[in-house]
This record gives C-alpha cells, sequence and structure tokens, in this order.
C-alpha cells in the first residue's frame, strides 16, 4: 500500500498539521507529524478540561475498536520545556488511507501550557525511530514502523513548503516531487534520531566545507546550528544581535539578509533569506526572530522545518541495519 497526506503550515510555519483518522466510527485529529521524536500522543477526553483550548479530542469510550493497555503509562519532554503525560490504548490509525489496526495511541492527562495553548495541535505522530518511544515498561511501536510491511517501499518522504501546504508520502517516492537527482547519506539511528553528516555550508556566495552531525526533524520549527556557523551568517547581517530576552538572534525586520546553503551527500540545498527572516519578534514588528540558531548545549544540530522546507527529504528504513536519509532540491 502507499498514501499521501498533507501537511498544512501554522501561523509562521511554526509546525505543520496533518489530520489522521483514529477509532472506529474515524475521529479526526490534526496532528504534527515529528522525525524527532517517537511518541503518538492526542489531546483526549482524558485531558483535563483547563488544559484543553479548542483542541479536537480523541475519546476512547466512543470507539468500538479502542483496547485499553494496563499499566502502561508515558511522559515525553522536549527541549523548550514542553512536556505531556498520560496512559496507553490500542485502536484503529489511518493515515493518507493507510490503516494500522492496533497502533499504540498515548492519551494525555497532562499537556503542559504551550500544548494548551495551541489551539489548533492535537497531539504529535512521532517518527523517528521506535527505540526513543517513551511508554513504560512496555515500549510500543510507531505508526510508520507498524505499516511498513505493507507498502510498497519501507519509506516515507517530506516536501515541506513555506508558508503553504506541502505533503508526506508514505511508501513511495513521487518523482515528479523534486529536480536531479536524490543524493543518499547514510543515518546513524543509535540516539534514535534521523542523524546523518552534513559536509559544508555556504552563506552568500562564500562556501565552507565543514563536516557535522545533525538530525532531520520535521518537529522542530527551526535550523539550530553549530555557533560557529551561526555567528558567521549573523555577521553578514547589519544590525542582528544576540537577545537573551527573545531568546535567540534577531535583526532588523528590514535588513537584507543572505541565503544560507547547506551540503549534504552530493547536493546543495538552498535556504531563501525568506526562509530566514522567520517572524517578528516583537509588537512593534522592528526585530525579526531569525530562523537559523544555535544548537547550544544540544549534542548535536537539528535541520528543522526551515531547513527541510528548502528539500525533498527521503527518510528510507531500507535495508533494516542500515536506514538512510535521501536529499534533492526541488
Ligand atoms: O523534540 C524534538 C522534536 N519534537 C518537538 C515537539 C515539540 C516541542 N514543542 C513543540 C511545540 C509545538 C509543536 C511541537 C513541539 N526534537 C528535538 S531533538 C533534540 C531536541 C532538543 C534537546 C535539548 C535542547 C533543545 C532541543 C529537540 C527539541 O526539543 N525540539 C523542540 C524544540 C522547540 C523549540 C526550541 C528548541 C527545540
Amino acid at each position: 500500500s502507499h498514501g499521501s497526506a498533507e501537511a498544512v503550515p501554522e501561523k509562521d510555519d511554526i509546525q505543520y498539521l496533518t489530520p489522521v483518522q483514529i477509532g472506529t466510527p474515524p475521529q479526526t485529529l490534526n496532528l504534527d507529524f515529528d522525525s524527532g521524536s517517537s511518541d503518538l500522543w492526542v489531546f483526549s477526553s482524558e485531558t483535563p478540561s483547563r488544559q484543553v483550548n479548542g483542541q479536537a479530542l480523541y475519546d476512547p469510550s466512543k470507539s468500538s475498536t479502542s483496547k485499553k493497555v494496563d499499566g502502561q503509562t508515558w511522559s515525553i519532554s522536549y527541549g523548550d520545556g514542553s512536556a505531556s503525560s498520560g496512559i496507553v490504548v490500542t485502536d484503529n490509525v489511518e493515515v493518507a488511507g493507510v490503516s494500522f489496526p492496533s497502533q499504540a495511541v498515548e492519551v494525555a492527562q497532562k499537556v503542559s501550557s504551550s500544548f494548551s495553548a495551541d489551539e489548533n495541535n492535537d497531539g504529535l505522530l512521532g517518527l523517528a525511530f521506535s527505540k526513543i518511544n517513551t511508554v513504560k515498561p512496555t515500549r510500543q511501536t510507531t505508526w510508520f514502523d507498524n505499516v511498513m510491511p505493507n507498502l510498497e517501499k519501507p519509506v516515507w518522504t517530506s516536501d515541506l513548503k513555506n508558508d503553504a501546504p506541502g505533503t508526506y508520502n508514505f511508501g513511495y517516492i513521487d518523482e515528479e516531487a523534486y529536480t536531479g537527482e536524490i543524493s543518499y547519506v547514510p543515518v546513524d539511528n543509535s540516539q534514535g534520531f534521523w542523524s546523518f553528516e552534513a559536509s559544508g555550508y555556504s552563506i552568500g556566495n562564500v562556501t565552507v566545507p565543514m563536516k557535522f552531525q545533525g538530525i532531520a526533524d520535521t518537529g522542530t520549527s527551526l535550523a539550530m546550528l553549530p555557533q560557529e556557523i551561526v555567528t558567521a551568517y549573523y555577521k553578514q547581517v547589519p544590525g542582528a544581535s544576540m537577545s537573551y530576552s527573545l531568546g535567540g538572534y534577531v535583526f532588523p525586520c528590514n535588513a537584507k539578509i543572505p541565503d544560507f546553503t547547506y551540503m549534504v551527500g552530493d547536493v546543495s540545498i538552498v535556504v531563501p533569506a525568506s526562509f530566514i527572516n522567520y517572524a517578528e519578534a516583537d509588537e512593534a514588528g522592528k526585530k525579526c526572530f531569525g530562523g537559523i540558531q544555535p544548537d547550544t548545549d544540544i549534542g548535536f544540530s537539528i535541520f528543522g522545518d526551515v531547513a527541510l522546507k528548502a528539500a525533498f527529504v527521503v527518510f528510507d528504513v531500507g535495508t533494516q541495519d542500515q536506514p538512510r536519509l535521501g536529499w534533492a532540491k526541488k
């Protein structure tokens, strides 16, 4: 089987949401497909009403195919301080017409304030490796790992767009979705991430060969890169500064900023300046927040949506012992 689903951007492309059908009769929730984590968790009838603010709720009691999984709990926290936790049921989960009848659905009994405040985000669908799923005592398998044996190819692809709906495809590669050749690089999934080595970068027309490790992460908005790269980039932006109060590099919204190019395998992906003038950072609309920020204290770089939406990316589980990432221009 194979399927194709739309990835609809929230304001400022902070995240992309994709409709998912859960249960019988189907309950549709809009989830953030996240290649940087491995839990499928949802707002639900179990989420305290004071933590719900317009989100669609999954109610297992209204689904004839839901089954409680006794004794299992989950709890996840992210680098921005957000978190959620709860219990586990299994139910039918359909994405882009591809179903799995007994998918672990992690039902939120607690969500942090940033999730509560985000009325369009009904939960996350993890697409990293199942080894970092947080369910205890029995780790659960991601939806992709569950459906993979039934897919024509053991792959899924991301084609995110700037301020426009993009596409996630499962089980096939759409040859019309990219230009030139797809360049594949090996993935080190020992930490559970889609981790790969980038081979260099360019700012404007200065190219620097530099090997650095990063993860392909659809669930993180920004590109969080080595400080050396970030410093070199904002040196080219008049009036740019690191604002601790705003939490990152900002610059005058009318500043002329350069494109940023990253090299991976044999391809160079150009991130246009417009993707990097990320969002207004203050009410006056004078300062804008940069889409490139430092990866300080993370231990690796994060190629989030700002970087990924400039590329067509193939997440290829392929021969299990050697997963790989394919990168192409588009
Ligand atoms: O967690 C994910 C992917 N799911 C994000 C889900 C999510 C988290 N808030 C959300 C809000 C809305 C929608 C989805 C999410 N990626 C990774 S790998 C390493 C780190 C990390 C570890 C330590 C320090 C920093 C990063 C993160 C990270 O925390 N990213 C989020 C973030 C967000 C803001 C700033 C930095 C990192």
